[in-house]
């Protein structure tokens, strides 16, 4: 099978654990992933494999990745506005970027709607990430209500230009994208492939005006919102789906692997 989209964009499969997996399940998993991934010969030049533990998590997977030189990449679930100071609870940039970590999620609805995470907080978020050179992986999407209106593009559109107005087309090219309609998150109820295509391509389509075309075609949009071994191949046909932000899947070795070698699996149920 050969993807639609430009092959500048190494795709990128992300596993969101969210409040799962203790460190020593995380050291299990991570280490079973990178035996699975490479028996299976995956090539991660071809798919960018990429785990989003707890925070307490990633001292030990830094440990495992570093020293037994795993493929896979790691980053945060959130970070900080702040880059130091008296912000009891909070996790910087620094941290995670001492910590090896290369991702950190940005306004992941779950953050918006269960902490109250406004749009100029996201923002500020994405610029910690950027000072700290961290790639923010910024979440966007709407709830149900919005897509019932038909606002559904507008509404993404609008959160993305609040998070990344000001910042220039080189700080824009930093960014990954991941759109994840509300209503699609752990119900098992996934947007099709149609759905998904139109508010990713709005969105390379607003990033080129925030920026430039280059940039537009270069930033990768990720889908989110139920992906599974068996629907991920048809997502991933569609030119401007660059990969997913994974949840309840990511836990599980062989349903994260199969997502991960879609390629090889498309065209089969799974
Ligand atoms: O960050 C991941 C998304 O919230 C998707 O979660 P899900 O795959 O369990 O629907």
């Amino acid at each position: 099978m050969s993807d639609a989209r430009a092959t500048t964009r190494t795709p990128l499969m992300a596993g969101n654990w969210k409040m799962n997996l203790d460190h020593l399940q995380a050291t299990h998993l991570v280490q079973k992933l990178d035996w699975t991934l490479r028996d299976a010969r995956h090539d991660p030049a071809d798919v960018e494999v990429v785990v989003l533990p707890p925070f307490t998590d990633l001292r030990s997977v830094q440990t495992l990745v570093q020293g037994d030189q795993l493929f896979l990449r790691y980053g945060g679930q959130d970070l900080s506005p702040h880059d130091e100071g008296a912000y009891t609870g909070d996790i910087s940039g620094a941290f995670l970027a001492k910590l090896g970590c290369t991702y950190v999620a940005v306004g992941h609805s779950e953050r918006r709607e269960g902490h109250q995470e406004s749009d100029e907080l996201v923002g500020a978020k994405v610029r910690a990430a950027l000072r700290h050179d961290l790639v923010p992986i910024l979440c966007v999407g709407e709830p149900l209500e919005v897509r019932r209106s038909g606002d559904h593009v507008e509404h993404v559109v609008t959160q993305l230009r609040a998070a990344l107005d000001g910042l220039d087309a080189g700080q824009v090219s930093r960014v990954v994208v991941a759109y994840e309609p509300v209503w699609a998150i752990g119900t098992g109820e996934v947007a099709t492939p149609d759905d998904a295509q139109e508010v990713c391509a709005a969105i390379r389509a607003a990033v080129a005006e925030l920026a430039d075309d280059a940039t537009a075609a270069a930033v990768r949009v990720l889908y989110g919102g139920s992906v599974k071994p068996g629907n991920v191949a048809e997502l991933m046909q569609r030119p401007d789906v660059d990969g997913a932000l994974v949840g309840g899947a990511s836990l599980s070795v062989e349903d994260f692997a199969s997502i991960c070698r879609y390629r090889a699996h498309a065209g089969s149920a799974g």
